[in-house]
């Protein structure tokens, strides 16, 4: 479904917005920015200690000696703290803890960026500290890929806490310098830090909407797909795709010489069922001797399929004419056991069906119809014998007729072989 929540539109609607999604949509959100943002780490860390160490450099070379050692001591902490949330980055175990980690790593060096100042007092090399303020403030919210809360947290937490430090161990605070370094770039950094994650959540919001439409469109295709194949009263397979399985199985016992067998299946009396019992009934006749044929396809490549009316046909590759003969006769057998009622059957009471059956092994491509010709000319003998019976043709040889002792009378002319079960 299209997430068509207000609640989620509202954070990707125009205006101010609450960077928050429904719960659901909100931890899957979560989980894809923990993911994009330590990917983006993995490398943005690189960079952050590079541009750690041009500042540390640079303010070590303008101080002036007596602070240097103390300011470095301080100092020195901030690039560990960067080094091991690197580390820990390139774990890909650790993937999922990326906000806890990077979070505490931010507060700590907000925490002793925002420090140093109160211990270095007023001298020059007290304002360059500032920068370090500036720097840190800049790549907690921008650069580490914290979500808006966390940052802001480290940001404030980090910053509240570096203050008592420098206030209550330190010099003092030079709040008019802190003001407008700390308290400034915080905001400025604050807003750049909200527009991104609404940026940010509204490009995954609309990317999901594209990912849903096109599952959906899928879906609905294999659906139609499935739907032109199928036969919609018996749930078997249709004409279309049994005429592009013929296709299919043809070449293939083509390619590997190998016989391929085909029974098609008529209901008896079928349209005496229909005027006695109902077409409804009828349905359901159908219905049932389908579940029947389901059980005579069950190796991989057999097809039972409607062929159309009350018409069925059956398609056994690799199989050869005794093992088909077996088949239709337990086949025939199998439908009069169903027992399903029908007294304007000509001979029995029950549902009857005949079988016409065939086998060859494909000579050439391109001719599956002489499959179903032979099968279809061998149903015909089957009726002519006066239903309730199967009959076997093969082309290009005289057609042979085997009649079953308890099957019907034969009327036919002699032109197939057959049997009642
Ligand atoms: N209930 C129902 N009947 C159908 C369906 N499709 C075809 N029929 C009926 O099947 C009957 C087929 O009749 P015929 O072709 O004369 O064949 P028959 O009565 O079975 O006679 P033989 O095949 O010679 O034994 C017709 O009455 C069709 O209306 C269907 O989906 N449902």
């Amino acid at each position: 479904m299209l997430d068509q929540d207000p609640r989620s539109r509202r954070v990707v609607s125009p205006g101010l917005r609450w960077l928050r999604f429904p719960h659901r949509l909100e931890l899957s959100y979560r989980r894809y920015q923990c993911q994009q943002a330590v990917s983006a780490f993995r490398i943005n860390a690189f960079y952050i200690l590079l541009l750690y160490i041009l500042l540390i450099s640079g303010i070590y070379s303008m101080a002036s000696d007596p602070i240097r050692g103390p300011w470095l001591a301080w100092y020195i902490w901030v690039g560990i703290i960067v080094l091991i949330a690197g580390c820990l980055a390139q774990i890909r175990a650790l993937d999922r803890y990326f906000p806890v980690y990077a979070g505490i790593g931010s507060f700590l060096a907000v925490a002793v960026s925002v420090a140093i100042p109160g211990f270095i007092g007023h001298q020059p090399s007290g304002q360059l500290a500032q920068t370090s303020v500036i720097y840190a403030l800049v790549i907690v919210y921008a650069m580490v890929g914290l979500r808006f809360p966390v940052a802001m947290l480290a940001g404030w937490g980090g910053g509240l806490l570096g203050l008592l430090v420098a206030e209550t161990l330190g010099q003092g605070v030079d709040w008019l310098v802190m003001n407008r370094t700390y308290t400034g770039i915080s905001l400025l950094s604050m807003f750049l830090c909200y527009t991104t994650e609404v940026r940010d959540r509204m490009l995954f919001f609309n990317q999901r909407q594209v990912i849903t439409q096109q599952r959906r469109t899928q879906a609905m295709a294999e659906r139609l797909h499935r739907l032109s194949r199928q036969d919609s009263l018996t749930g078997l397979a249709n004409r279309r795709l049994f005429d592009e399985e013929l296709e299919r199985e043809w070449r293939r016992c083509l390619r590997n010489q190998e016989p391929l067998a085909l029974m098609l299946v008529d209901v008896d009396c079928f349209k005496d069922y229909n005027d006695h019992y109902g077409h409804l009934q009828g349905d359901r006749c159908l219905q049932a001797l389908a579940a029947e044929f389901k059980r005579y396809a069950r190796r991989g490549g057999d097809l039972v399929a409607r062929f159309g009316g009350e018409e069925f046909v059956l398609l056994y590759p690799r199989t050869g004419e005794q093992e088909a003969r077996v088949l239709a006769s337990r086949l025939c057998a199998a439908i009069r056991a169903l027992g399903l009622p029908h007294h304007w059957n000509q001979h029995r009471d029950v549902v009857t069906v005949s079988v016409g059956v065939a086998t060859l092994t494909p000579r050439s491509p391109g001719q599956p119809l002489e499959l179903l010709e032979a099968a279809d000319q061998a149903l015909y003998s089957a009726k002519q014998r006066g239903r309730d019976c199967w009959s076997f043709f093969q082309p290009k040889q005289p057609v042979r007729l085997v009649r079953d002792e308890t099957g019907p009378p034969d009327k036919d002319s002699g032109l197939g072989k057959s049997s009642s079960d």
